[in-house]
């Protein structure tokens, strides 16, 4: 579906404070915006405000500073917050949290009801929505008659019967095995697309994170530390804990020598390595490296320290005197602990 051009931003934060009663603040000063159509994944650690962030843009927490816009309207002030049956938002929540006295399809036909539609026609669209989904043999049921998989596949369909501007999804897969998430986030990348409707996703997972939105907002130390495409924020993180969060990173502490605008140099015991990078010029400070940075072979020696054989590739952990650093090959590896080996350092990516 297209988006009209000039569309108004599906949600706006400007100077958003967030916290519970007593509390200091969780979030502060958080300017977010999420075009029409766009993805937005919110990617941080246990406790870093994901949820407090999109119960407040559903209208359950009021803010504490600041503004919220959904859509262009003035949804919430500290003053004022627009309930949120009146937002156009549909919520996929980590714990399914599904009516468990319903039967799937009142549990579907219960957002369509709310926009107006009498019973009998919101049951019908309820019935036609689950079938789409391939979900109709689940109508009958309640929520405890279902899997963790199925569950989340009818909170899925509930939030898109909501016909919402603006999905959020609270880690929705975070409940489940390795298999069902890859095929809920594969039907919620699919659902989210056919709707049109703009998204966040708050996640923890950082392949999760990078794989679906197009851009993505590094909550850590109560604020968005970086928003940027998920290509930006891996290969050039602002601080080491956002490198941390969205990927595999060795941190090399007080490697950078000295930085160009085109390269950074690399102390690696008594050699320099200088390599590409788009950094901003300076020196000191200490270098980030990705396991695809790095590669076996050249002329720097390391020392093997542990191998991890993870299916479709294996970690290798080098000792070296940069630090430690890991190479990602594909398949299984014939290296050894304690092996001598040489290296190749690629790319590299200073932060403070
Ligand atoms: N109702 C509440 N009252 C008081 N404090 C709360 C409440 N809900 C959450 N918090 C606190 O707010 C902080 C942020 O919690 P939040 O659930 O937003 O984080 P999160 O990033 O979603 O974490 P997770 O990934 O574990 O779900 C935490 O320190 C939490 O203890």
């Amino acid at each position: 579906m297209g988006t009209p051009v000039n569309a108004p931003a599906a949600l706006s934060c400007r100077g958003l404070g967030l916290g519970y009663d007593g509390s200091a603040l969780i979030l502060s000063d958080v300017d977010l915006d999420v075009g029409a159509g766009e993805v937005l994944a919110l990617l941080g650690p246990s406790g870093s405000g994901k949820t407090t962030l999109l119960h407040a843009v559903a209208g359950f927490v009021a803010p504490r500073t600041g503004e919220l816009w959904l859509g262009g309207v003035l949804a919430s002030t500290p003053r004022r917050c627009l309930p949120p049956e009146r937002r156009r938002v549909g919520v996929v929540f980590q714990n399914y949290a599904l009516w468990p006295h319903l039967a799937v399809r009142d549990i579907v036909a219960y957002p369509v009801r709310r926009r107006g539609v009498p019973a009998a026609a919101a049951r019908d669209a309820a019935g036609e929505l689950l079938d789409r989904m391939g979900l109709s043999d689940l109508a009958d049921r309640r929520p405890a008659q279902l899997s963790g998989g199925e569950q989340q596949r009818v909170g899925l369909a509930r939030a898109l019967a909501a016909d919402p501007a603006l999905f959020l999804f609270d880690e929705p897969t975070a409940h489940l095995d390795a298999h069902l998430r890859a095929i809920v986030l594969a039907e919620v990348a699919r659902r989210r697309a056919e709707a049109g409707a703009a998204a966040v996703y708050a996640t923890h997972d950082a392949a999760e994170a990078l794989a679906i939105a197009g851009r993505v907002a590094v909550l850590h130390g109560g604020g968005a530390a970086q928003v940027g495409t998920p290509d930006e924020v891996y290969r050039r993180p602002v601080d080491r804990t956002v490198a941390r969060l969205s990927g595999p990173a060795s941190v090399l502490d007080g490697a950078v020598l000295d930085r160009t605008a085109e390269s950074v140099t690399i102390r690696a015991g008594d050699r320099r390595v200088t390599v590409a990078t788009s950094a901003p010029p300076g020196g000191g400070g200490a270098a980030v490296v990705r396991p695809d940075w790095v590669r076996l072979g050249g002329d720097l020696p390391a020392t093997v320290a542990s191998v991890r054989f993870a299916g479709p590739h294996t970690d290798i952990h080098l000792d070296t005197a940069a630090g430690q650093v890991v190479v990602r090959g594909s398949g299984s590896s014939r290296h050894a602990p304690g092996d001598h080996v040489m290296w190749t350092l690629c790319e590299a990516w200073p932060v403070p």
